[in-house]
């Protein structure tokens, strides 16, 4: 399989404090690997599998990981009236109870509307941001409902950022930079990390446009996804084919997805090319709890020096982190008072 075979990070928790290039063992647990041999087999693996790779968790990341999943149900259980007390803010905050995300707008029909979507693509979603906002209100709102809640988000987000950290400094190894190049405080000090709880319902049609998740790449660094195990989360390797084909991600069990995004693809100047993926719903309840990493908001986003020449001129306009997420946002984001009239 092909994230088995080139591209199983383990990630002990016990040792993820130790040096990282012994600790992070590319799929060769036995063997002592140099640093040389850590940067191809990532160069390799990014390249040629389009940047879809999974970490194991060990045994107590992995329980963290099923808290979430668990917790991530409960808040979807609720009832709607206590869903809607955190409802979305101007900032994407919060919980959107209709389907407002079009990242495919040229195949995916409005999802906003209610009368145009036969009722399958119904996603909700909350999003929490512990480093930049304060979500006080939705933090606060779920001590008195969902006991442990916030402990678990918590402590999930803590561990994301971590096995985040781990991949980046092997992404910059593999990038001829410093191994903390990316993890460094201009970069990550502050980064934006955004936990997204989905829930989704109902059955795809491509043919009519509907999509549980429209096909695109994630703005930012990188998203660790855990799911449910519920097949969904497809993958296109080649984006510019015609026509272009799609791969279901299997869902290996402790393990999470990662997909590298937009930003990551600036910075590598192309040679690392961010994950095209859409979801495909079959009339089963599908939970996804993916995980945004970006930089700091003013981090300026531009290819890095190693990866320019003469005869390989930056592709990407240099660009500050803020102002690139706030244009992608209003993109694929419809205007949020469109829920009002669904509340
Ligand atoms: O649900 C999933 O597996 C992926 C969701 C996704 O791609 C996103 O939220 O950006
Ligand atoms: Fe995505």
């Amino acid at each position: 399989m092909w994230c088995q075979d080139l591209f199983v990070a383990k990630v002990p928790n016990s040792t993820i404090n130790r040096s990282i290039l012994k600790d992070i063992l590319v799929n060769k647990p036995n063997k002592e690997m140099n640093e040389m041999e850590t940067k191809t087999q990532v160069e390799d693996s990014i390249i040629q599998e389009s940047l879809l790779t999974c970490i194991d968790l060990a045994n107590s990341d992995h329980q963290s990981v099923l808290s979430l999943k668990q917790q991530s149900k409960n808040f979807f259980a609720l009832p709607l009236v206590e869903k809607m007390k955190v409802l979305k803010n101007e900032k994407h905050r919060g919980y959107t109870p209709f389907y407002d995300q079009i990242p495919d707008p040229e195949n995916q029909v409005q999802g906003t509307c209610n009368q145009l979507v036969p009722f399958p693509a119904f996603i909700l979603s909350i999003f929490l941001v512990y480093k930049i906002y304060t979500p006080s209100k939705i933090l606060k709102i779920h001590l008195y409902v969902l006991p442990g809640w916030r402990e678990t988000m918590e402590k999930y987000h803590q561990e994301a950022l971590r096995v985040c950290k781990a991949i980046a400094k092997l992404l910059a190894l593999a990038l001829d930079m410093d191994a903390d190049y990316f993890d460094s405080p201009e970069m990550l000090g502050k980064p934006i990390s955004t936990l997204r709880l989905l829930h989704y319902e109902g059955k795809s049609d491509p043919s009519k446009g509907i999509y549980g998740t429209g096909a695109h790449s994630d703005y930012g660094m990188m998203t660790l996804i855990a799911t449910d195990g519920v097949l969904g989360l497809q993958i296109c390797k080649d984006r510019n084919a015609k026509p272009q084909k799609w791969e279901y991600v299997p869902s290996i069990e402790g393990a999470l997805v990662v997909n590298l995004g937009d930003m990551m693809q600036c910075w590598s100047n192309g040679l690392f090319r961010s994950t095209m993926h859409r979801v495909i719903l079959n009339d089963q309840n599908r939970y996804s709890i993916p995980f945004f990493l970006e930089p700091n908001h003013d981090c300026i986003i531009e290819c890095l020096p190693t990866c320019q020449s003469e005869s390989n001129l930056p592709k990407y306009p240099a660009i500050k982190c803020s102002t690139y997420l706030t244009q992608r946002y209003e993109e694929v984001h419809a205007n949020f008072r469109s829920y009002e009239k669904h509340a």
